[in-house]
This record gives structure tokens, C-alpha cells and sequence, in this order.
């Protein structure tokens, strides 16, 4: 029985991580406690806010003895933003950490006793890596505009327009954004009351072409019918949203963003902007409508493989996903096709494809590619890819994979000598396993980006017939607790 109580200020030696990157320390009668920003290593005092009977969360009061491992974040924002969980490791503990919360998962949820993981991959840019931000848009407490980043599982906006994980250039844009919102008196989104009209800033920038994507997201319907003022009145607030962007307004910005060219780095300039239309009250930050107000819809990138010889380009658009990490995304990729060794002859099956990335660089080595993907503007983007890149044996559906491929597999009989497979965290639908063990392919390669979910996949794919021959970590997340990895699954003849 421990006595440890609410309030109650208690020294802590922390021993290791949590998932969600707080550390994890024992008091010294052995009381459990979880304290966000302590590193393993740290002695420290910390104030308990809540005590369970086995374990408690607490908030760190002050730093005894620092870790080894432990560093100043470069970030000012790092002590309140939610989005850089280890910033204040030094990056060989990030990465050995990571390498055993793999290892750990395959273990203990994918029942593999020995898995024969390879060393994790880590960075070399460590900052700056992100090709993609995504800022909340509110009202500070002096009544102007602020952009930023969520405080930890919070929807409270912690002011910051550089983050130090994205593109220098975003730092402009939210200024040029914030400064036209607040001279033409432009209202941010209101989550509590559903008003306003700026919710979120998105910047993309291909890390090798230097193209910048703008897209503002705004709380209305549908591009602006008139010129009335977006709802400031309550009596109007509550009978509608508010209004779309005036012409004026819109023309105002084009020109601002537009100068703003001369402030980023050399090599770098705005390629398109966007207005997308969110209307709901909800934490889906994009509408569906998105409307390109200069420029083009999209940005151009390109992923080059070394080893293999080529460069594929891409289009992306506003609503279709990316990877953010330019240098590690070249990495695994080239993995995926060194795991697939294609020789020419083979039908590969990409699932969860969006824009196509990983489809177009099978394509360069296999007789047929087939991808499937749930958004139809990647779909749209992955098709033009294939014609950019003049590819001609790459075929796009869209849909959920769990029903796409099925109907596939009874109408068209298809067959797949590789399936690759890279679903958003939540892991694979069972009813795709189910059909990819129907098509039994010699090799599934999966992508993740949440080892407890591929290890689940893992264990339910281990146990109906395959066997995991290789699992590498990629760090494409430095600074948080998020790791990839790649793995091959070999059918037992
Ligand atoms: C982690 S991303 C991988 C995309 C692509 N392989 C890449 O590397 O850029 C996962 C993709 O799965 C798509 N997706 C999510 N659920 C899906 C589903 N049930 N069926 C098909 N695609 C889905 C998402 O829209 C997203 O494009």
C-alpha cells in the first residue's frame, strides 16, 4: 500500500519512457509515476496530480541531477507545445528508444520471440525536416489572430510560427496571414462556438523543387456569393456560419503571399494557394470542397533513389497525404523495392497508395502495379503521377482497401506475386488480411507507422501462413516519440 496523495510534491528516479513520451519513474517506497518532459536518468522532484492505487501522473517541479541523455530543446516552445514529445533527449537515446519500443511490440503484441530487427535508420537533418505544417488558427487573449501548434492533448493554441521541425518559409507565411487577418478585422474560428472563419493554416513545400502550397482552411460553405460581412453580429451568428472570403480579401492576400517570395530561402517560391471550405464543427481539419485561388492545386516533389538509378516525380494536392520526411522517405522506399526484388515479370499490389509514391517506384522494376487508396483527390494525383512519370503499367482504384481489393479478387480474379501494404495508424482492416491471405502472395512488405498495430497485423499474419524474414525502424519523426517501420513477410512454401 503506498501513501503517495494528490499534491503532494515527491522525489523521482526516472527509469524509462512511456508511449506517449513522458518518463516514467519510481518514487522511493516504488509508487509509479508518469512526468511529461523527464528524460531517463533524471533525478527530479515532481508534484503528483493524480494518484491511482498502482501509478499516478505528475508534473515535473525541478531537476535534481539531469540525465545524461537529457538537452536543451532548441525549440522555446518545446515545454508547452504537445508536438515534440523527446526534444529534450540527446538524438542517439531518441533513436536507441525507439529501436526498443519496435522490438518490445513485436515481442509482446506480435507474439515473435526473436524478431530479426535491423538497427534503426536515423536522420541527418534533425531540424527543418518536416515538408509539411499544419497551424491551428485562434483569437490570443489581447483579441488578435494567433497561429501555432496544440498544447499536449489539448486544443489550446500555444502561439509559435517557427517550428523548428518545418520549412523556414512558414514563419512568413503565418506572418503575412496574421497581419492581413487582423488589418481587414477577419475573425479566427471559434471550436467552443463555432464562429469565425480562419481555422487552420496548411504550408507544403517540396523539399527538392522548392515549391510552397498554401492552403487556408475556412469555416464556411461555399466560395463567397456576396459581400456582406462574414457573421460578426450574434442575431446573424446564430442563424448561420460565417460567410466565405471576400473578393477583396482574397485579392489582398494573393498579393501579400505572393511578395512575400522575396523573404524565403533562395531557390524556394509559392506555387499555389488554396481556400478549403470546413464548415463542420469538428476536429477534421480539412472540408472537402478545397478551391485553388491563384496558382496551382497542388505542388510538384521528387524522390530519387541513388542506388536504383531514378527520380520519380510527383503532383500532391492540398487533401492528399505525403510523407514529411524527404530524406528518410527516399530511404524506406528504396527498401521497399530492395525487399521486393522484382525482376520485371512480377503484379504488385500497393495498398493504402495514396498519391501513388510507392506504387511509381515499384513500377520501375515490376510488369504490373496496382493501387488502391481511399481519397479520390490522391487517386486523381496518382494517376496524373503515373502519367508525369510516363508510366503506362500502373492502374489506380478508389475506395477502402478492405472492400476494393475483394471485389477485385472476385471480378477480376486477381493475383499479386508482392503486396505492400501502408495504413494510417490504426493498422490493416482484418477483412484486408483476411483477402491478402486469399491471395497468398510470396511477399507482403508493410509500412508502418505504429509498431503496436503492426505487430498485431504481424501476429494475425504469422499465424495464418507467413513469416517476418526482416523489420527495420526508420526515424522520419525526430524529436517525437513517433517511429516507421518496415517490414517483409515471406510466405511458408
Ligand atoms: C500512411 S499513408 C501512406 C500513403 C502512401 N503509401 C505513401 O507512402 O505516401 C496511408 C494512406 O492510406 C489511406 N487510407 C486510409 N484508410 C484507408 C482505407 N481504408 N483504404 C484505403 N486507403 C486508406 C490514407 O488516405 C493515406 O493516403
Amino acid at each position: 500500500m503506498h501513501s503517495e496523495k494528490k499534491n503532494e510534491t515527491v522525489s523521482l528516479h526516472v527509469t524509462d519512457l512511456g508511449r506517449h513520451g513522458e518518463g516514467i519513474g519510481k518514487t522511493a517506497d516504488g509508487y509509479t509515476l508518469f512526468v511529461p518532459g523527464t528524460v531517463p536518468g533524471d533525478e527530479v522532484e515532481a508534484l503528483i496530480l493524480k494518484a491511482g492505487k498502482t501509478f499516478g501522473y505528475g508534473k515535473l517541479r525541478q531537476i535534481r541531477k539531469a540525465s545524461p541523455d537529457r538537452v536543451v530543446p532548441v525549440c522555446p516552445c518545446a515545454d508547452s507545445c504537445g508536438g515534440c514529445q523527446l526534444q529534450f533527449m540527446k538524438y542517439e537515446a531518441q533513436l536507441a528508444w525507439k529501436q526498443k519500443k519496435v522490438r518490445d511490440d513485436l515481442i509482446r503484441i506480435g507474439g515473435i520471440q526473436e524478431p530479426p530487427l535491423e538497427p534503426i535508420s536515423g536522420m541527418q537533418k534533425k531540424l527543418r525536416y518536416r515538408n509539411k505544417a499544419q497551424f491551428p488558427v485562434g483569437t490570443g487573449k489581447d483579441g488578435k489572430p494567433v497561429a501555432g501548434f496544440y498544447a499536449g492533448h489539448s486544443h489550446r493554441i500555444v502561439p509559435c510560427s517557427d517550428c523548428q521541425l518545418g520549412a523556414k518559409e512558414n514563419a512568413t507565411v503565418i506572418r503575412v496571414i496574421l497581419e492581413w487577418m487582423q488589418e481587414f478585422h477577419i475573425p479566427a474560428y471559434d471550436e467552443q462556438t463555432g464562429n469565425g472563419l480562419v481555422r487552420h493554416v496548411l504550408i507544403r513545400k517540396g523539399t527538392a523543387t522548392g515549391e510552397i502550397l498554401v492552403c487556408l482552411v475556412i469555416n464556411s460553405t461555399a466560395p463567397e456569393k456576396d459581400n456582406r460581412n462574414p457573421g460578426y453580429s450574434q442575431k446573424r451568428r446564430k442563424k448561420k456560419k460565417a460567410e466565405g472570403l471576400r473578393t477583396e480579401w482574397k485579392n489582398e492576400l494573393i498579393r501579400r503571399l505572393t511578395e512575400a517570395d522575396s523573404f524565403f530561402e533562395e531557390g524556394s517560391f509559392l506555387t499555389g494557394l488554396t481556400i478549403n471550405y470546413n464548415p463542420e464543427n469538428t476536429n477534421v481539419i480539412l472540408g472537402k470542397r478545397t478551391e485553388c485561388i491563384w496558382g496551382k492545386p497542388y505542388l510538384l516533389d521528387r524522390l530519387t533513389s541513388e542506388k536504383y538509378g531514378f527520380s520519380v516525380t510527383y503532383q500532391i494536392s492540398s487533401q492528399s497525404f505525403y510523407q514529411v520526411n524527404h530524406e528518410q522517405t527516399q530511404k524506406i522506399y528504396e527498401k521497399v523495392l530492395d525487399l521486393a526484388e522484382l525482376t520485371g515479370t512480377e503484379t504488385v499490389l500497393d495498398l493504402y497508395c495514396g498519391i501513388g509514391t510507392i506504387s511509381l517506384y515499384l513500377a520501375r522494376r515490376a510488369a504490373h502495379v496496382i493501387g488502391v487508396e481511399i481519397v479520390p483527390q490522391a487517386i486523381e494525383d496518382a494517376r496524373k503521377n503515373a502519367e508525369l512519370n510516363d508510366i503506362q503499367h500502373a492502374e489506380f482504384f478508389t475506395g477502402r482497401a478492405e472492400k476494393v481489393v475483394p471485389e477485385l479478387v472476385r471480378q477480376k480474379n486477381i493475383h499479386a506475386d508482392v503486396v505492400v501494404v501502408d495504413p494510417p495508424r490504426k493498422g490493416c482492416d482484418p477483412e484486408l488480411l483476411q483477402t491478402i491471405l486469399q491471395i497468398s502472395p510470396e511477399k507482403i512488405i508493410y509500412v508502418s507507422c505504429d509498431p503496436a498495430t503492426l505487430s498485431r497485423d504481424i501476429k494475425y499474419l504469422t499465424e495464418n501462413g507467413y513469416r517476418l524474414a526482416y523489420a527495420k525502424p526508420y526515424d522520419q519523426f525526430g524529436m517525437t516519440v513517433h517511429v516507421e517501420t518496415v517490414c517483409l513477410l515471406t510466405r511458408i512454401k
